[in-house]
């Protein structure tokens, strides 16, 4: 009898574990359709940064994710976001910091909350017992981790199962590498988004067709290459949105000192390029002393409401008939080598191409 009511009761237990894996199964099941059916990245952040804590009964859910370039933080920008999401969504430049957190097996990790430990992966300081970070690998890169926070100190223990966490984690990689992808395609096009000029793409269509016609009207074209300097400092020091800002008005003082016929385009982070048509070298040398002058003396005014200074290196090269600048490549090289020059003879500085 006594058996027959152990074997009844281990039953029991076995079917409210059955039937409590099956709601799990569920819940996840459905959480991780509507990631995939989010249509872009601000859908799948509310998903994530909302959603995901009610769904799963969590004290705190957070995303870390590595943005070297600012992309990420550039696209949330883009769109209003909501205040809450602030202490929700952590962006770092640093590989290394997020790598801390998994190294070396990145593993999915349960662990008891220590504040000294992990209270940069969760700023709104709730109160916490235990955690789960998973980390989030995208083409066998680290992009990021999900941290996940409950006030029970037992709801994530090593001895517990990660399976639909990692399945969780893939899904969740994928899906914010495909939004990202996506707003990007749309931000593409020819402009720059930041600064409102032309990209890169537009330059090098745009050169070839200037080249073209230079050599048919046998005409000089001259192309600064321009290059902030230290710019990497004025992030570091007053943080990317203050560099952000520096790009723009450069690029607006740029565009100010040109003729219609010129063509300006944001080259790369913090370079810049200019085709100047029916210039000789002696004029690009003259322009590009002027907006060198002209950047040094400004105050950028950086959202903190403080100026800041910066400056920047040119170097100009032109194409002429009976020079060995004469396509696009030698051209591109020849003002590339030149701002190398710039930078390597101090900076603040117009070096041309010989
Ligand atoms: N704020 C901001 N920073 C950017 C952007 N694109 C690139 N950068 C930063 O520009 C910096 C360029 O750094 P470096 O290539 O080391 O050059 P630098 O500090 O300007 O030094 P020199 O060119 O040698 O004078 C990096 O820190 C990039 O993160 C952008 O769109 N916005």
């Amino acid at each position: 009898m006594q058996d027959i009511a152990t074997l009844q009761a281990r039953l029991d237990e076995l079917l409210r574990i059955a039937k409590s894996n099956e709601r799990k199964q569920t819940n996840f099941q459905e959480y991780e359709l509507a990631l995939l059916a989010s249509n872009n990245l601000h859908e799948l952040l509310g998903i994530v940064l909302e959603e995901h804590k009610e769904r799963f009964q969590l004290t705190d859910v957070t995303l870390l994710l590595h943005d070297p370039e600012y992309e990420f933080q550039r696209l949330v920008e883009a769109q209003p976001v909501k205040s809450s999401w602030l202490d929700k969504l952590i962006f770092t430049e640093s590989a290394h910091l997020l790598n801390q957190y998994f190294s070396p097996l990145r593993k999915t990790r349960l662990i008891r909350y220590s504040p000294h430990q992990h209270a940069f992966l969760f700023p709104d300081q709730a109160e916490l017992g235990s955690i789960a970070l998973l980390p989030l690998i995208r083409h066998n890169v680290l992009i990021g981790s999900l941290n996940l926070g409950s006030r029970n100190p037992n709801r994530f223990e090593s001895n517990i199962g990660t399976q639909f966490l990692e399945h969780l984690a893939a899904v969740m990689s994928a899906c914010l590498e495909n939004a990202r992808l996506h707003e990007h395609i749309k931000l593409v096009g020819l402009r720059d988004p930041l600064t409102g000029i032309n990209n890169r793409r537009f330059f090098d269509q745009r050169i070839s067709e200037e080249v073209s016609r230079a050599k048919r009207i046998n005409s000089p074209l001259s192309c600064l290459f321009i290059d902030l300097d230290f710019f990497k400092r004025i992030n570091d020091h007053y943080g990317h949105q203050a560099g952000d800002a520096v790009l723009k008005q450069v690029s607006q003082l740029l565009n100010d000192r040109l003729r219609n016929s010129d063509v300006l385009a944001r080259y790369g982070g913090e370079e810049f390029v200019i085709l100047l048509a029916d210039t000789s070298a002696e004029d690009a040398g003259l322009i590009a002393e002027q907006i060198r002058h002209r950047v040094e003396k400004t105050d950028f005014t950086i959202p903190s409401g403080k100026m800041i200074h910066a400056t920047l290196s040119i170097g100009t090269a032109t194409l002429a008939q009976h020079s060995h600048i004469h396509d696009t490549k030698s051209l591109v090289a020849a003002a590339d080598q030149a701002v190398y020059a710039a930078k390597l003879s101090g900076r603040n500085q117009v070096k041309q191409a010989r």
